[in-house]
């Protein structure tokens, strides 16, 4: 049965997609199987993995709309043991057309059901805002973890999402809980950077990993690329920091 994890921050720009791609990726190296949802209308897990998202016909918002069975709109990556449930740019009026949908926010919960007992590991690459498709993400997840830039001072926006993970424990009556936070983008020549971290660890204190990623020239380049860092510069640092974290997640020395 496939643990569920949603990557989210409402705040843009913080390492989300950088994460889930990369870390699906070296979770899938290791010999799990692993499927990456990518819920974001903006696409960047998607063609980060390799799949153009402007052409694909199978979608996340086949499923999430036009009812479509999540199994044919699961891909086959490149990459051995990884798939992905891909997005498309019509997924940006998705909030809009589940308005009156009857549970609506169970939409990505109920499709995953009928998958995770195929999987390892689901990581759900969740989009910049708390709206009806981070909720969806939300009520999928088993856990969530937030990636938080360094180079911005952030615990007011951490602030929003702790309240709306709680909500959705509170109104969906769910056990959801930060797994862990990633301090992204750190830059030890900056007091910022030193600060944030002070700031985050302290305010997840109790949380399993609290992981830096630096910020690496490699990991602006990777999407680009259209490949996950582990595959295409195998031996870079931010394919190691990703690899410890990775193992942090499976609970691996
Ligand atoms: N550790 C890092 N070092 C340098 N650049 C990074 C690092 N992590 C991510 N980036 C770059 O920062 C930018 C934003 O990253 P990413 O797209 O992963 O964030 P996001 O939170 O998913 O964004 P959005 O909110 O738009 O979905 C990208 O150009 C990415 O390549």
């Amino acid at each position: 049965m496939a643990k569920i994890i949603a990557i989210a921050n409402q705040k843009g720009g913080v390492g989300k997609t950088t994460t889930a791609v990369n870390l699906a990726a070296c979770i899938a190296s290791f010999g799990k199987k692993v499927l990456l949802v990518d819920i974001d209308p903006q696409g960047n897990a998607t063609s980060g993995i390799g799949v153009d998202k402007n052409t694909t016909e199978k979608s996340i918002y086949n499923v999430l709309i036009d009812e479509e069975s999540i199994n044919n709109n699961i891909i086959k990556t490149k990459y051995e043991n990884l798939f992905l449930l891909p997005s498309n740019i019509q997924l940006a009026g998705a909030e809009i057309e589940l308005v009156m949908v009857i549970s609506r926010e169970y939409k990505l919960k109920n499709a995953l059901d009928e998958v995770k007992e195929e999987f390892d590991y689901i990581f759900i690459d969740c989009p910049p805002s708390l709206g009806l498709l981070t909720l969806n993400a939300l009520t999928a997840a088993d856990t969530v973890l937030v990636p938080i830039q360094c180079e911005y001072y952030a615990l007011e926006g951490l602030g929003q999402l702790m309240n709306t993970i709680g909500l959705v424990k509170k109104h969906l009556n769910k056990a959801l809980e930060v797994e862990g936070v990633l301090l992204t983008m750190f830059d030890a020549r900056t007091n910022l950077s030193i600060q944030v971290v002070e700031e985050v660890k302290k305010y997840f204190k109790d949380k399993v990993y609290r992981t830096i990623i630096p910020r690496n020239v490699r990991l602006s380049e990777a999407p680009s690329h259209g490949k996950p860092i582990i595959v295409y510069d195998s031996k870079s640092k931010g394919a190691e920091v990703y690899m410890e974290l990775a193992k942090e997640v499976l609970g691996i020395d």
